[in-house]
C-alpha cells in the first residue's frame, strides 16, 4: 500500500523504493508505475463561434502517472476546463493525441469513450452534481449501477466510500440535509465508488471555507494513497497546491510551467 508522500512524485518515490535488487515483484511494480495513465500530446482545441475560430488550447503536453495528484491553475478562461473535458473523454481534441492506459482515447467514438468513462474515470464537476431526491447512499449506488459493478458488491463498497469521506453517519441523508462540504464529500464518494483509475475534479474546493477545503484535500490524499487513483484537479487556491505532485500553470491555452 502506498503512503502519501506530499511533494515529489508519489510514483517516483515508489520507483526509488523498488530499486532494491533481486525483488521480482517490485520490478513489476516499477514497470507499472512508470507507464503513464494518461498522456496528452500536442493537444489543441478550437471552437467555431459564428464565423470566427477561437483557439483555446494551443499545444498542451502532459503526463499523468498512477497514484499522482496534479493540479491545473490559471486565470479564468485560460482553458483548464476545456483540457479536463478532453482528459475525461467528454470532448475530443482538434489536433493532437490523448492516450488513456496506452490506448488512443482521442480516436474513439462517443459510445466507446462513454464506456471508459463509466468504468475508469470519476468526475467531480458541477454537471455531475448529486441527484437531489436520492440519499447519499443512493447517489453513490448510482455510479456502481452505471459502471455495472456486480450488485453483491454494492453495499460494502458504498459503505466503505462514505466511511472514507467521513460520512458513514449521514449516509441516509439527502443532499439538502447536508452542508456544502458534506455534499462535496458525497460527490467524491460517488466519483470513486466504481474504482476509477482517474479522478478529474474541477474546482472541488471553490465553494468551501479553508478548513473544509483542507479536509477535502485530506480525503484526496487518502484516495491517492489507498485507492490507486490518479487525480487531476483545477484550483485557484495557492494554499492547497502544497500537496500536489505537480502544478501546471496555464496561461492563455499553454502551460508556462
Ligand atoms: N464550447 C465552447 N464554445 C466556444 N468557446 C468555448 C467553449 N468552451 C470554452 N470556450 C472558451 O474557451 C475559453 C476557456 O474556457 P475554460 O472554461 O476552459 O476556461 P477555464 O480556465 O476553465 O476558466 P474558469 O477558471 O473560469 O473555469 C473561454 O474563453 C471560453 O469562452
Amino acid at each position: 500500500m502506498l503512503t502519501w508522500l506530499g511533494r515529489g512524485s508519489t510514483a517516483e518515490k515508489l520507483s526509488e523504493k523498488v530499486e532494491a535488487p533481486g525483488e521480482k515483484t517490485e520490478a513489476v511494480i516499477k514497470e507499472s508505475v512508470q507507464k503513464p495513465l494518461l498522456t496528452v500530446r500536442n493537444v489543441e482545441r478550437s471552437f467555431d463561434v459564428g464565423s470566427q475560430k477561437i483557439r483555446v488550447l494551443k499545444g498542451i503536453n502532459l503526463e499523468l502517472f498512477p497514484s499522482q495528484l496534479v493540479m491545473l491553475r490559471g486565470r479564468s478562461g485560460s482553458g483548464k476546463t476545456t483540457l479536463m473535458n478532453l482528459m475525461g473523454g467528454l470532448d475530443t481534441p482538434t489536433e493532437g493525441e490523448i492516450d488513456f492506459n496506452g490506448r488512443p482515447f482521442h480516436t474513439w467514438n462517443d459510445d466507446k469513450r462513454t464506456e471508459v468513462r463509466r468504468k475508469d474515470i470519476g468526475f467531480i464537476f458541477q454537471a455531475y452534481a448529486l441527484l437531489p431526491l436520492l440519499s447519499a447512499y443512493e447517489n453513490v449506488e448510482l455510479s456502481l449501477r452505471m459502471a455495472k459493478t456486480p450488485r453483491a458488491e454494492w453495499k460494502a463498497r458504498i459503505t466503505s466510500c462514505l466511511d472514507l469521506v467521513g460520512l458513514s453517519k449521514r449516509m441516509h441523508h439527502r443532499p439538502f440535509e447536508l452542508s456544502g462540504g458534506e455534499q462535496q464529500r458525497v460527490a467524491i464518494a460517488k466519483a470513486i465508488a466504481h474504482k476509477p483509475s482517474l479522478l478529474l475534479a474541477d474546482e472541488p474546493t471553490a465553494e468551501l471555507d479553508s478548513q473544509m477545503a483542507a479536509q477535502i484535500m485530506q480525503v484526496f490524499k487518502e484516495i491517492v494513497a489507498n485507492e490507486n487513483v490518479s487525480i487531476c484537479m483545477t484550483t485557484h487556491d495557492p494554499t492547497i497546491m502544497e500537496v500536489a505532485d505537480h502544478v501546471y500553470e496555464m496561461v492563455d491555452g499553454v502551460f508556462v510551467k
